[in-house]
């Protein structure tokens, strides 16, 4: 950690296993809204979780942390077990009176490969965040600085925008919003969605050739 403070009552899972990083880079060009379709239309974060930086492309593996409302301990501590491919998923209570997260931590969130955030909860230093070009989304933006007391847990399902996010799941986010997809659904949502793209693309065509005018 990049900041002194104990860690005594955060707790840690032991490792876990991610989706395959090449499954989940297959799957990131395809919009959310189709890949949520594939998934009788399910694991999709409320609509209050919205991107807070300009370039809200998002894929990766679920990195949870429950955090207490205001407090960031807990994702300073995740972030030093984070792996390249991970997104931080953070329920911190969905406060949006104190920010959890800001560039500072973002610095080590790029540092790390962390490939994007979600937040139940509030983040600053928006501007910078932007900058740095991560993927970060939240419940809303407050200047207000976090505790760094704790507790926390790192590792455990968490509840996120009304999802539950088990570590280790594929994670996508676009312009739309966030979806979650169980590490064991993977290949069968990414086949599922395959198709689903063929079917829209002939609608898509038919829909042109009737457009055409009539000569
Ligand atoms: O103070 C914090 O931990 C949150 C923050 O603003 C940053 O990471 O830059
Ligand atoms: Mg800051």
């Amino acid at each position: 950690m990049f900041i002194n403070a104990s860690t005594d009552n955060i707790d840690i899972a032991p490792a876990w296993e991610r989706a395959d990083l090449d499954e989940v880079k297959r799957l990131a060009r395809y919009p959310v809204a189709l890949v949520g379709d594939v998934q009788a239309r399910m694991g999709i974060m409320a609509a209050a979780i919205r991107p807070v930086t300009p370039a809200p492309r998002l894929a990766g593996t679920v990195l949870p942390v429950l955090a207490r409302e205001g407090d960031n301990l807990a994702i300073h501590r995740a972030l030093d077990d984070a792996r390249a491919g991970d997104v931080l998923v953070v329920n911190a209570n969905a406060e949006i009176n104190r920010a959890v997260f800001g560039d500072l931590l973002g610095e080590i969130c790029l540092a790390k490969g962390v490939t994007g955030i979600v937040i139940d909860g509030a983040v600053r230093d928006v501007e910078e965040l932007a900058g740095q070009g991560l993927a970060v989304y939240a419940r809303g933006i407050s200047p207000a600085g976090p505790w760094k007391n704790g507790p926390g847990r790192i590792g455990f399902p968490v509840a996120c925008g009304n999802v539950v996010c088990n570590p280790g799941d594929a994670i996508f986010g676009d312009s739309d919003g966030i979806v979650v997809i169980p590490r064991r659904d993977l290949t069968a949502v990414i086949e599922r969605t395959l198709a689903q793209e063929r079917t829209e693309q002939k609608m898509r065509e038919a829909i042109n050739a009737a457009a055409q005018p009539a000569h």
